[in-house]
């Protein structure tokens, strides 16, 4: 089922409502409202319409159709690593990378009853992010679209022996109570979200932060074929601060790679690292220069 949950769905048509009213100014999320994404998005620009979408990849589309002028999407997170398809997502949507938003993340256990309960919904990444918690009480995980909605899903349900981890907000919006705060696995717990529009940032314009570069590239079938694509980073002292690789097609053979770069094209090092690696490489493809929003290292 692809609709949120009754209790959301008045906030959800008056959101959407107001982001009819003036597209450009919306920003498209992934979740009801109360999720981290939409906090995330109100974090970023306080200023903008929010625009819930029940999926990641709804949230892409109504960007994609003018629907939304950009998009909020959680990347990764640095307790539970990589978010679920968001790598073959974003390359797909043939959007563009303009931002990039740390978010510090706190889940709370919510539902309608005092436990014990039988089992929690949220999204798969807030149940990573709570493993030991849910283990430790014999509590089951069950995924659900994002963690809000199962918020929302939980007050529906009116099952008393089910519970939602999710924001705070989301308790307030959808009236369930707060079991547990604070559930989350690592206190430190954070997760990198990016902003996506149909117009690429120009990089020039990146002159008061250091800039980043996220691209995908795809090896060639051959020995070494790794090795010699870093090298084009190594040799022309470029600091690459996340490599991660994927499958695509059922072949096996040859490796795509997600990365992200400390710097931007029109940086020499920086042009003539992607000009060895495009010779080097059967594909590169970048996703788009954007203001780095947190030192790394
Ligand atoms: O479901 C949500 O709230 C999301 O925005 C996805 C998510 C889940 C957990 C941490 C960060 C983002």
């Amino acid at each position: 089922m692809r609709q949120f949950a009754k209790p959301a769905l008045a906030l959800v048509d008056s959101m959407r409502a107001a982001a009819a009213e003036d597209p450009m100014r919306a920003i498209a999320f992934g979740g009801a409202p109360g999720s981290n994404s939409h906090q995330a998005a109100m974090q970023f620009a306080p200023e903008a319409l929010p625009l819930p979408c029940f999926s990641f990849e709804d949230a892409l589309d109504a960007v994609a159709t003018g629907a939304a002028g950009c998009a909020m999407i959680p990347i990764e997170n640095s307790q539970h690593g990589r978010v679920a398809d968001i790598h073959f997502l974003l390359p797909e949507s043939g959007l563009y990378i303009v931002a990039e938003q740390f978010m510090r993340i706190t889940h709370d256990l919510m539902a309608l009853g005092d436990g014990p309960f039988e089992a929690a919904y949220s999204h798969p990444q807030a149940l990573g992010q709570s493993r030991h918690f849910l283990a430790e009480r014999g509590i089951v995980g069950l995924a659900y679209a994002d963690t809000a909605g199962a918020a929302a899903f939980v007050a529906e349900s009116g099952n008393p022996f089910i519970a939602a981890i999710a924001p705070r907000l989301a308790a307030d919006l959808y009236g369930l109570k707060i079991i547990e705060q604070g559930v989350e696995d690592a206190h430190d717990n954070t997760t990198r979200f990016v902003a996506l529009a149909k117009d690429p940032l120009d990089p020039a314009t990146i002159t008061d932060a250091q800039a980043m570069t996220t691209f995908i590239f795809e090896v060639k079938n051959i020995p070494a074929a790794l090795y010699k694509a870093l090298g084009c980073f190594a040799t022309n002292g470029v600091n690459m601060t996340k490599l991660e690789s994927y499958q695509k097609g059922a072949s096996f053979a040859a490796t795509t790679f997600f990365a992200d770069i400390e710097g931007a094209p029109g940086d020499p090092r920086v042009d003539v690292a992607l000009e060895e690696l495009a010779f080097q490489t059967n594909e590169v493809r970048l996703l788009g220069s954007y203001r780095q929003a947190r030192k790394r290292g």
